[in-house]
């Protein structure tokens, strides 16, 4: 059962594949306890935001099993959404809609009880401070830069009140100001939720994540940045064209 004290993720021997000759996840194990930060690094194609989906219920491995904060949720969406919240990548957002940030934030506050009545502005009011968008949070999605709905995204997966999130490339199309604001929030929010994130720039994020995941098609090894941040095990991700600088990855050729 969800406990917002001691968030918790296990992946138990989980097999996916869309298509039988290409498995995405093979007997994939993996578990997290606590809250803090996880950086899933891998290349594009590598099947990050498949994990993500199966995470989420959202797609059902042919094996295994997930479990959030102990709760078995494999393949079941609504489940998994009582633990975890996705803020997805910008690419994967529909921002036709005619819908305002602050009516998709008070939409989920309201769907997931997490207010009532009046209380439900000031309660949104809360969230947009936190991401700092009290400027524009009552803009049509259409109307947004990437990075102001990037943060409205993630305002509506705080809504939620899930002790699990899951961001997909939070800092893709982000100029570097917005990246900055999102590392700070990471940093602060995962002193109490736990959070996965998967990103192309693990400088980012690598001195405040408890736990790097080197992932392509799989778990390749998992471990603290110290342990993770080794030629030898990024080759394993990226191949033989990786070069690291002082800790910074370089895909080379
Ligand atoms: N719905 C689908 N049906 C069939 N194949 C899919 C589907 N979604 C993704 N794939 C394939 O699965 C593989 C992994 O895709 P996925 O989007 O999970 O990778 P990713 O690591 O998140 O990539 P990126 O870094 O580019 O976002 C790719 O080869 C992709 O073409």
């Amino acid at each position: 059962m969800s406990n917002v004290h001691s968030p918790s993720l296990v992946v138990e021997n989980v097999t996916f594949h869309y298509d039988e000759d290409d498995k995405i996840l093979e007997n994939e194990n993996l578990a997290v306890h606590g809250p803090g930060l996880v950086t899933i690094l891998g290349p594009n194609g590598s099947g990050k935001t498949t994990f993500f989906k199966v995470i989420l219920g959202l797609l059902k491995p042919q094996t295994g099993k997930i479990f959030l904060n102990g709760e078995e949720v494999t393949g079941n969406p609504v489940k998994a959404g009582r633990h975890a919240a996705l803020v997805p990548q910008l690419t994967a957002v529909r921002r036709d809609l005619p819908v305002t940030g602050a009516e998709i934030i008070e939409f989920v506050l309201r769907s997931r009880r997490q207010c009532s009545g009046k209380s439900c502005k000031e309660k949104l009011r809360e969230l947009v401070e936190i991401v700092g968008a009290e400027n524009y949070y009552k803009k049509k999605l259409s109307e947004m830069s990437g990075g102001q709905l990037q943060r409205i995204l993630i305002a509506r997966a705080l809504a939620t009140g899930s002790s699990i999130l899951l961001l997909d490339e939070p800092f893709s199309g982000i100029d570097p100001g917005g990246r900055e604001y999102i590392v700070d929030f990471l940093r602060k929010t995962s002193r109490e939720k736990l959070i996965l994130l998967t990103t192309h720039d693990p400088v980012l994020t690598i001195n405040s994540s408890k736990m790097i995941v080197i992932f392509n098609k799989g778990v390749k090894a998992y471990g603290s940045p110290d342990q993770i941040f080794t030629l030898d095990l990024l080759r394993k991700a990226y191949g033989s064209s990786v070069l690291m600088i002082e800790r910074c990855l370089h895909v080379v050729g």
